[in-house]
């Protein structure tokens, strides 16, 4: 186990890229070696972001597979769909390890992604070799791998909140029904107008209800975990806000379970996992008190009069839906403490 690496970030000049390198500084093991723009290279990277100057002091480079195998031991792709599809293969037979954001590497089924993103997909033997780290509740698979997929962020909140309870067998997979928000970075930096001031300040929109990406990525895992198909119903709503997301999660309760007994088998689940809070006190979590942190925190409420459960998932999307669990998985890729470098806290208010 080696206690040094050299780390590159191809969509530097992005915000996962950017959260990247701000959490990277902390990390003890890390250095990073090359930040990769296809639009800027040349430029120091402080000129893209300004909070950045003289913390991290790097100019970016081209997007030059042998240019970065020579600088770097492991790559971070932090790029729009159909980047990683193309290039994952060509970095690993660099020599690089891999560690994707982006949604490209998620999904097993070529045919699914084609359907979902509307792109060619990755190679079968990326998709193959490809390990998905949701570090939680998959991380045992992703040590010594060299490709890992990170979760999505409306996945990555979702998840953590239902598997323990479907895996368990106290909720009615067929009934769940997932009501998502995220704040507006989730978009990330690009132009748009869906990101537009004066189109999200006092507004509330649903978007994408039916056709969102996750949908497919949602039901694998828990497809995974019941051990037989699942679908489910999945609307993400924008919220004017900057980060964070809630997903807030109806499924009608299998037999009798209080609320104490789902907070009970969750805390046994979750037991040595430090990013998972569980709420202990009836209060449901609210996106501030996970705000810049690679907290998890998950509460729920039962209802007796319609026998059904509700859970409710806070994470930060830029943190742990994104750079915070890319960090957490390549520590557990590298046989280090898991939470190496992301142990801060939230910031509030
Ligand atoms: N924002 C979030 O909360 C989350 C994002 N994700 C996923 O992570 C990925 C990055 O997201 P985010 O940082 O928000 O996106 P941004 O749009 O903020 O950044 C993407 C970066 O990718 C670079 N890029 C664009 N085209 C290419 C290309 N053809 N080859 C190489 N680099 C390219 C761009 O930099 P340049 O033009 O300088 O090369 C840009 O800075 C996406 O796949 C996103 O879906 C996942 C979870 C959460
Ligand atoms: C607010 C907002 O627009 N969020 C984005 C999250 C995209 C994302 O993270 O995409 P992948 O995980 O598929 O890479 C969305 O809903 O599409």
């Amino acid at each position: 186990m080696s206690n040094s690496l050299r780390a590159a970030i191809i969509g530097a000049t992005g915000y996962g890229g950017a959260e990247l390198i701000r959490l990277l500084q902390a990390h003890p093991y890390v250095t990073i070696t090359s930040v990769v723009s296809t639009s800027n290279a040349g430029a120091p990277l402080a000129e893209s972001f300004p909070h950045l100057n003289q913390i991290f002091v790097g100019i970016l480079d081209e997007l030059d597979v042998d240019l970065i195998a020579g600088k770097a031991d492991l790559v971070f792709l932090a790029t729009p769909a159909g980047v990683s599809a193309e290039l994952s293969m060509k970095l690993l037979a660099a020599g690089l390890k891999v560690i994707d954001i982006s949604g490209d590497l998620r999904l097993k089924s070529a045919e699914a992604y084609e359907n979902w993103y509307k792109k060619p997909a990755a190679p079968a033997e990326a998709l193959e070799r490809a390990v998905y780290g949701l570090s939680e509740v998959f991380g045992d698979e992703v040590k010594g791998m060299d490709l890992i997929s990170n979760p999505g962020c409306y996945p990555t909140a979702t998840l953590l909140g239902l598997i323990p309870a479907v895996q368990a067998g106290w909720i009615d997979p067929s009934t769940i029904i997932i009501d998502a928000k995220s704040g507006v970075s989730g978009a990330g930096r690009g132009l748009g107008l869906g990101a537009h001031y004066a189109e999200v300040n006092e507004n509330f929109s649903a978007y994408k209800v039916n056709k969102h990406q996750h949908i497919p990525e949602i039901e694998q895992a828990l497809s995974r975990i019941a051990g037989k198909d699942i679908v489910t119903t999945f609307t993400t709503h924008l919220v004017p806000m900057t980060r964070g997301i809630m997903t807030t999660m109806y499924a009608t309760i299998i037999g009798e379970h209080t609320e104490a007994e789902f907070i009970e088998m969750y805390r046994q689940y979750y037991e040595g996992r430090k990013f998972v809070r569980i709420r202990s006190n009836g209060k449901m979590p609210a996106t501030k008190e996970v705000l810049g942190s690679n907290y998890c925190d998950i509460g729920f409420a039962v209802d007796e009069r319609t026998g059904r459960l509700t859970i409710c998932s806070v994470i930060d999307n830029v943190v742990k839906g994104a750079a915070g669990q890319a960090i957490q998985n390549l520590n557990l890729m590298m046989g280090w403490e898991e939470t190496t470098g992301l142990l801060f806290s939230p910031v509030y208010p």
